[in-house]
């Protein structure tokens, strides 16, 4: 999508950004064809956008004429060349140190740290002395709740729920949330801006370079770990971050990251882990809130499973397949990750079936490949009935059937941190809570549905906005 198109809103005549959502019903169907070429009227490069599985994974194989191309992806290297960022043999280095670091160590730290930031958060915010609650929007603490669970499990750090530690009167939190939602901002907004008197362009500044500042103690301190212990410190806590410093100080050409490299794996995670799942958690409740019959169904079954457990293991929450399915559900729905774009540098040719098989389409060089996870979630063929929340659809999935976390050698790396973290939180929350929609006046829940589970750009993905719920405490036998 190029200029002037992205600035316009989405409507009949003008795609804008938001139209893989808004024009998820129609725009495959009126084509008639699961794969669509794009060529923008007035400038940019020519896209073909697909909604078809069979089409994406030929566009996720890692062949040499398709890349993530790095000015499109500017964003992502803002803080230095990282795993989600770089192509070909760099992209297996940083996938081979980064990969490393995700296993049942760190499951079974997301379970406990979610648990306890849970009871955290109902504490600090004083909802557990109270039988109902109303919060106009559950998504800033989705959004506080998922940074907080990146933080203390991928890089060790506190993340109180109340934060007193400030950096020049910013708290850590209040940094990252910040810079969360300006990354655009950042990158389109030349230095000496900054310099203007503008407050917000300030408060941007001021959390990048407290943000900076917050991270380069962090990786000082774990560097100065190495110094002293040698690889005993990746033996000891084999957490994220361990494995990212253990990288910098590694001999071998293979899995050797630069300081730049490091730093730019670091934020990275931060983002990556913490958007993504916001938004999943939020859409989670909001659809709960709209299916309250689910919600008994879902609460039957946490009582089995984890009786009234207040730190429920990782065996227990593996074994909670009914509120995954629900998650993977609100996922499939509302995709976080919701564009994936490759661009190719040389010709290829792409298969693409139709009634009488395939036909093979041949791609020039410079052309945009866009995998639409919205339209592929959508896709009837795929998903019949795709509006209707099902949470069965996913009772027994194999890990390759969870197609919203990519697949292929780049599949997201924290699929299993972000589901345990969901099934746990969600769990613990609707064992406590029955979780209803805040109607406005006259409103239908048909009606509270199509106002709030709206999805458009949020911060650094594609998420749903303000989801007004009410949660009443349930009473226990
Ligand atoms: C509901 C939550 C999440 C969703 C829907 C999601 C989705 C995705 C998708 C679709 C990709 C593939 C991107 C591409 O091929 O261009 C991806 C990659 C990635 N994800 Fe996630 N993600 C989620 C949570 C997380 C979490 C919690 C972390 C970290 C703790 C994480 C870390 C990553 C990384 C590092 C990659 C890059 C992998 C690579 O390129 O080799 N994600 N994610």
């Amino acid at each position: 999508m190029a200029f002037p198109g992205a600035i316009l809103p989405t409507s009949s005549w003008n795609p804008g950004l938001t139209w893989p959502w808004q024009w998820r019903k129609a725009a495959y169907q009126r084509f008639q064809s699961q794969t669509i070429s794009c060529v923008p009227f007035l400038s940019g490069a020519p896209a073909i956008y697909t909604s078809s599985v069979e089409v994406a994974t030929q566009m996720f194989s890692p062949r040499p004429e398709i890349r993530k191309d790095p000015h499109a992806n500017e964003i992502l290297r803002l803080w230095g060349e990282n795993v989600l960022s770089t192509n070909h043999d760099m992209h297996k280095r940083h996938r081979r140190v980064a990969g490393s670091a995700f296993n049942g160590s760190i499951y079974t730290l997301v379970a406990q740290e979610t648990a306890a930031l849970y009871y955290e958060m109902m504490d600090s915010e004083d909802w557990t002395t109270q039988s109902t609650v109303s919060v106009t929007g559950i998504n800033r603490y989705m959004s506080k709740f998922a940074l907080g669970i990146i933080s203390r499990c991928g890089f060790g750090l506190p993340f109180p729920w109340v934060s007193n530690t400030t950096l020049d009167g910013m708290t850590f939190d209040e940094a990252l949330l910040v810079v969360a939602k300006a990354s655009i901002i950042r990158v389109s907004t030349p230095r000496w801006a900054y310099k203007l008197p503008i407050e917000n362009l300030k408060k941007i500044d001021k959390a990048y370079i407290t943000l900076a500042e917050f991270m380069k103690r962090l990786i000082s301190a774990k560097k100065e770990e190495f110094e002293a212990h040698g690889d005993d410190t990746t033996r000891s806590r084999p957490d994220l971050l361990t494995k990212l410093v253990g990288a910098n100080a590694s001999e071998s050409e293979k899995t050797k990251l630069s300081d730049e490299e490091l730093v730019g794996n670091v934020f990275t995670f931060m983002f990556a882990g913490h958007e993504t799942t916001s938004v999943a958690l939020t859409a989670s409740m909001a659809l709960l809130a709209l299916h309250p019959e689910e919600q008994d169904g879902l609460v039957s079954h946490i009582q089995e499973v984890i009786g009234e457990d207040r730190m429920p293991n990782l065996t227990k929450i593996e074994a909670l397949y009914k509120v995954l399915a629900c998650f993977q559900e609100a996922v499939r729905m509302f995709p976080g990750a919701a564009l994936l774009t490759r661009d190719t540098t040389d010709t290829i040719t792409l298969n693409v079936p139709n009634d009488e098989g395939a036909k093979p389409i041949v791609v020039e060089a410079g052309v945009r490949l866009v995998i639409d996870m919205i339209g592929i979630h959508y896709n009837p063929r795929l998903f019949p009935d795709p509006e209707r929340f099902d949470p069965t659809r996913w009772y027994g999935a194999r890990d390759s059937d969870l197609t919203f976390f990519g697949w292929g050698h780049r599949v997201c790396l924290g699929r299993k941190f972000s589901m345990t973290e969901a099934t746990c939180f969600l769990s613990l929350l609707l064992r406590d809570w029955k979780i209803e929609p805040i109607l406005q006046n006259g409103e239908s829940l048909a009606l509270w549905r199509e106002r709030v589970l709206q999805m458009g750009m949020r911060g650094l993905a594609f998420g749903v906005g303000d989801a007004p719920l009410k949660l009443t405490k349930r009473v226990k036998a």
